[in-house]
């Protein structure tokens, strides 16, 4: 059987204001991932990797997406909004429905750490009128050099198709192209906090996790 993603239509199954939305940005390798495992373990986050979903979704039997999506993820191009927005809605509809235990899990409430999105204004734009404001867009910056270097590395075990240095070099066109003008934008209405990833994983961590903290205690 095909099912859609969009079985949310334009509905969200949650209350938009009771649920806080950390985005999380950086280039390809940067350390997303690394990091909003540990910010998982701190402050209880639903951590929600767009790059994540659509590897779901492109593998699942019957998914009318599967074709696009492998293409876009191989010349590390941007895979239509609808189909990303669509996916992480019915994720966080399905966080919430779970009923969570933890901090900022109850009554309906919910904390997510949205990894590696949005990549592009539309998306950003998309998300914001569809589902609720970001409060703050996490942004771990380093270079090209140490991007590539541990993307090789994580290439010799991922199993990722798009480890590899043909990709690797698309994606980071993307990011410069698409990505940055997000961070820019965000960065207008003071809602960026930078962080060197270039850094260990625990001095990385400590940054990332004091960023956080300041806005659940303003
Ligand atoms: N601060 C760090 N120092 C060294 N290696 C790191 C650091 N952060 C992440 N890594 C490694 O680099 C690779 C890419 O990190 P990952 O979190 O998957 O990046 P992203 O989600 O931004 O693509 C992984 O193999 C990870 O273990
Ligand atoms: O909102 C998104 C997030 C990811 N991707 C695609 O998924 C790939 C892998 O993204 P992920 O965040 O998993 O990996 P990263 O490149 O940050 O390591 C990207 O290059 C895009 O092709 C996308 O199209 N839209």
């Amino acid at each position: 059987m095909t099912t859609s993603v969009f079985q949310t239509d334009k509905k969200t199954f949650f209350d938009p204001a009771k649920v806080t939305v950390f985005f999380v940005l950086g280039g390809p390798g940067a350390g997303k991932g690394t990091q909003c495992a540990r910010l998982v373990e701190d402050f209880g986050f639903c951590h929600l990797s767009a790059g994540d979903l659509l590897r779901w979704e492109q593998n699942r039997e019957g998914s009318q997406y599967g074709d696009l999506i492998r293409t876009c993820i191989r010349e590390g191009t941007i895979v239509p909004m609808e189909v990303t927005v669509n996916l992480l809605k019915n994720a966080m509809s399905a966080a919430i429905a779970e009923n969570r235990q933890g901090d900022g899990w109850a009554d309906g409430r919910g904390r997510f750490l949205i990894d590696g999105f949005p990549r592009k204004m539309d998306q950003a734009e998309m998300f914001e009128v569809e589902v609720c404001p970001a409060s703050l867009v996490l942004f771990f910056d380093t270079t090209e050099e140490v991007m590539l270097a541990r993307l090789l590395e994580r290439g010799k075990t991922s199993g990722r198709e798009d480890d590899n240095v043909e990709s690797i070099k698309k994606r980071f066109r993307t990011y410069k192209d698409q990505t940055m003008p997000v961070i820019e934008h965000y960065e207008k209405f003071g809602k960026v906090a930078q962080i060197d990833s270039t850094a260990s994983i625990e001095e990385v961590h400590k940054h990332a996790s004091a960023a956080v903290n300041k806005i659940f205690s303003s």
